[in-house]
């Protein structure tokens, strides 16, 4: 598959080296534009073997499928760039955070074939989290399209566009979250006495082994919980302490803030 990306930062990385290691295309086949003066992601993509072009019209006149992958604030120049060689021809699929379908189409002529996708950074080893949701122009054919290319490096569920805010807070921002966890449960067992290779790796394949848990034993996390929660022992005790300082509140107002987070977003687009 030929693919453009409009933006060559972190995200728009992970999404082609997970692309190029499912086989849905190759380095060659990809047409990548960034700003000028970004030359270590330029670097990245052309050791990949992409095309780099500082034009962003050219992206669009080179790849039929093209992901807008800068940040929101940078979504107005890109769609002025762009609009007036934008044809029924090309499928764009935004990733911004906080940018509404409304918002790109009225950027775009009449009739633009637009998908928003939120996708993770867990796409560069195949296991990333992506939901999207159709424009009003976009047809059944790229919406499976959309499945199918997001499908091969993880797992990709459509959805309305209401729910997009809180997705972008869980799946888009939770890989941080979840490195944060990994760091500190780490830092736990340095702290008595565990060599820090060892901490990482054991902390890390806990929470893929958990979320596995969760995934392929379709039990309720709080029923998993309990059968590693022995009377009187040691994860009880864990526990504790982990509620007297309100974990389960700092992560849901981690949620509720990103979330807003997003919404001011749209509100300032
Ligand atoms: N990172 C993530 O995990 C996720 C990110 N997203 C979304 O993806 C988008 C990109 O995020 P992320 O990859 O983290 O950000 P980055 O800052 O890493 O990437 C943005 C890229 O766009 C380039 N750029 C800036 N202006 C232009 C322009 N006019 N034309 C073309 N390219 C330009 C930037 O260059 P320069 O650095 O020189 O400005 C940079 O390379 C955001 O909208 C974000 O909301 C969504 C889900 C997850
Ligand atoms: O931090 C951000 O704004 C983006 C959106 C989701 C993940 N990264």
């Amino acid at each position: 598959m030929n693919l453009g990306f409009i933006g060559a930062g972190k995200l728009a990385h992970a999404l082609a080296k997970g692309f190029i290691a499912a086989g849905l295309t190759k380095g060659n086949l990809l047409t990548v534009s960034c700003a000028p003066e970004d030359t270590l992601s330029a670097e990245t993509f052309k050791q990949l073997g992409a095309t780099i072009n500082y034009d962003n019209k050219e992206i669009i006149k080179k790849s039929e499928v093209t992901i807008i992958a800068v940040k929101p604030d940078v979504i107005p120049q890109v769609l002025t760039d762009i609009k007036d060689v934008v044809t029924k021809k090309n499928l764009l699929l935004s990733v911004a955070m906080g940018v509404t379908i409304k918002q790109l189409e009225q950027g775009l002529p009449g009739n633009s074939r637009v998908i928003r996708v939120m996708p993770n950074t867990p796409a560069l080893v195949r296991e990333g989290a992506t939901v999207y949701v159709s424009g009003t122009h976009a047809t059944e054919q790229d919406c499976d399209l959309t499945k199918q290319l997001f499908g091969s490096v993880g797992i990709c569920e459509r959805v309305n566009e209401y729910i997009l805010d809180p997705v972008t807070a869980l799946s888009g921002s939770g890989p941080a979250f979840i490195y944060t966890v990994i760091e500190a449960l780490s830092d736990g067992a340095v702290r008595m006495g565990m060599a820090r290779d060892l901490a990482y790796k054991l902390a890390a394949q806990t929470v893929v082994g958990a979320g596995k848990m969760v995934l392929n034993t379709q039990t309720h996390p709080g029923v998993l919980k309990d059968n590693v929660t022995s009377p009187a022992g040691s994860t009880c005790e864990g526990l504790h302490h982990l509620e007297e300082n309100g974990v389960r509140s700092a992560f849901i107002k981690a949620i509720e803030g990103a979330t807003k987070k997003c919404r001011e977003t749209a509100k300032k687009q």
